[in-house]
């Protein structure tokens, strides 16, 4: 470990004179980086500050480690920032894991240590071995995209850095490191039993993946650091172009046009979809994989033009002719019955607007089915503005016989969410008059000139 302040300065961990906050568990990882640190203390003119979290699992026997972490720091003259959390309390009243309620706490502890003294970088242990067991187990589990590249040796947190240092070297190597320095870690029992799978990893395939190459875990560093270059590159073009495809983002919505996003390379549309998900979840579930995503490939290439998909957590995919639509809303139906009074604006729930006028002289914009005109003597009071009902007929202009609405939308392409919450304009006699922006019916005012008339208008509010 005789490159350590090389490795610092080729990975520009931190620079001179600063302020570092050391996660200390006591056991030989977080030793060796104590020590390593507080060996470059003096030249780097650095100011080191221990935390130590105890998380009560085992009581006298963690409060000793926390003991013997605050003795080793007063030794060294180093300030330690200690503090008992009752972890297994926590965990309870927030329906955790053990290891999810351990980390909270001491990712919340960390924080405040690092507010108070107002330190920018946080220094953890973690080592080439967990990086190999963190890579494979990702491989496994079918994560995608930076995930893949494990941990990362720097990177934002709070109001600055994590940096792990000891990255790239072997747990053997640390252990070494310990026994020549006269360290005296302590270990702690429970680490051996708290992550059944990555135990698993560490017993069965590492052993095999050092005999193959003992520095594997170099090889391993390369492939994570290398791939975190290509990913980030990757994503930022990623960015670019879904950009130029999104049709609405809203908070708990995003829309996007398949045949823009089609013409995406393979790469792009991958990630695309990796970055709206990432956006809508915040913190992606562990219950998603890679198979979620080759599924929504799948959907959208295919020809048929609409389609669904369940994601973890109440999330939908909508396909719907040339839209995709992920939402964790849900599409109940939004029916809706008013009475349209004129003159009027009726706003309704599907974002538009119908404004009635009355008018004399009106002229019928025949070519626009956003505007609608009516002789006020030629219709049954009160005009009704509903949603549509199963078997709904409308009698078109120039056309014999009646169609029915939903081949209407289906001709016209309208998205499925959108169709419940569309606009259908009625008489009093129930019979449809219109279906604003889509299509008119042949009970419009035939011609022009004196009268009144009631003119229709529909728009997005
Ligand atoms: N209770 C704790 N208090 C402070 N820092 C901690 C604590 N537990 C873990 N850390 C920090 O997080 C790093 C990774 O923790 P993890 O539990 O994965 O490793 P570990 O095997 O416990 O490491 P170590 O050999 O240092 O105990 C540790 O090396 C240390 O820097």
């Amino acid at each position: 470990m005789k490159n350590f302040s090389a490795l610092i300065q080729k990975h520009q961990l931190f620079e001179k004179g600063s302020a570092i906050v050391i996660g200390v568990s006591g056991g030989p990882d977080s030793l060796a980086l104590l020590h390593l640190l507080n060996n470059m203390r003096e030249t780097w003119q650095l100011k080191l500050i221990v935390v130590h979290v105890d998380h009560m699992f085992r009581g006298e026997q963690s409060e000793a480690e926390m003991n013997f972490v605050l003795s080793y720091c007063r030794d060294l003259d180093i300030i330690c920032e200690a503090k008992q959390i009752d972890v297994t309390e926590y965990a309870r009243r927030h329906q955790l894991s053990s290891q999810v309620a351990g980390r909270e706490c001491r990712y919340q502890f960390f924080k405040e240590v690092l507010d108070k003294y107002q330190a920018h970088y946080l220094a953890l242990g973690h080592h080439g071995d967990d990086q190999i067991e963190t890579i494979l187990m990702r491989l496994v589990r079918g994560a995608t995209g930076t995930s893949l590249a494990g941990i990362q040796m720097k990177r934002k947190f709070h109001h600055g850095f994590i940096i792990r240092p000891l990255l790239p070297y072997t747990k053997e190597e640390i252990l070494n490191y310990c026994r020549k320095q006269q360290l005296l870690p302590r270990f702690d029992p429970s680490n051996e039993k708290t992550n059944y799978t990555r135990n698993r990893f560490r017993k069965y395939v590492l052993p095999f993946l050092k005999k193959e190459n003992p520095l594997v875990h170099e090889r391993f560093q390369h492939f994570s650091e290398t791939l975190l270059e290509d990913e980030t590159y990757l994503q930022e073009l990623t960015k670019k172009y879904l950009n130029t495809v999104l049709k609405r983002k809203e908070k708990s919505k995003v829309e996007i046009e398949i045949n823009g996003f089609l013409e995406l390379p393979m790469p792009l549309q991958r990630r695309a979809i990796q970055l709206i998900l990432n956006y809508l979840y915040g913190t992606i579930p562990a219950s998603l994989s890679s198979i979620h995503i080759e599924n929504l490939l799948t959907l959208l290439s295919q020809n048929h033009p609409s389609g669904s998909l369940d994601y973890p957590n109440g999330l939908k995919v909508i396909k719907s002719y040339q839209n995709c639509l992920f939402t964790f809303e849900q599409e109940e139906v939004k029916a809706y019955y008013y009475e349209l009074d004129f003159p009027s604006s009726l706003i309704l729930p599907n974002g538009y607007v119908i404004k009635s006028e009355l008018v004399r002289n009106a002229s019928i914009k025949r070519d626009r089915n956003e505007t609608f005109l009516l002789n006020m003597d030629s219709f049954d009071k009160p005009l009704i503005v509903r949603t549509r009902k199963p078997g709904d007929k409308i009698q078109l202009k120039g056309m014999i016989g009646r169609k029915k609405v939903k081949d209407i939308f289906i001709d016209e392409k309208i998205p499925i969410h959108n169709r419940s919450s569309w606009p259908i304009v009625l008489d009093g006699n129930g019979r449809i008059l219109w279906i604003p922006g889509l299509k008119k019916s042949m009970y419009e005012a035939e011609s022009t000139g004196n009268g009144v008339f009631v003119e229709l208008q529909y728009k997005e509010l």
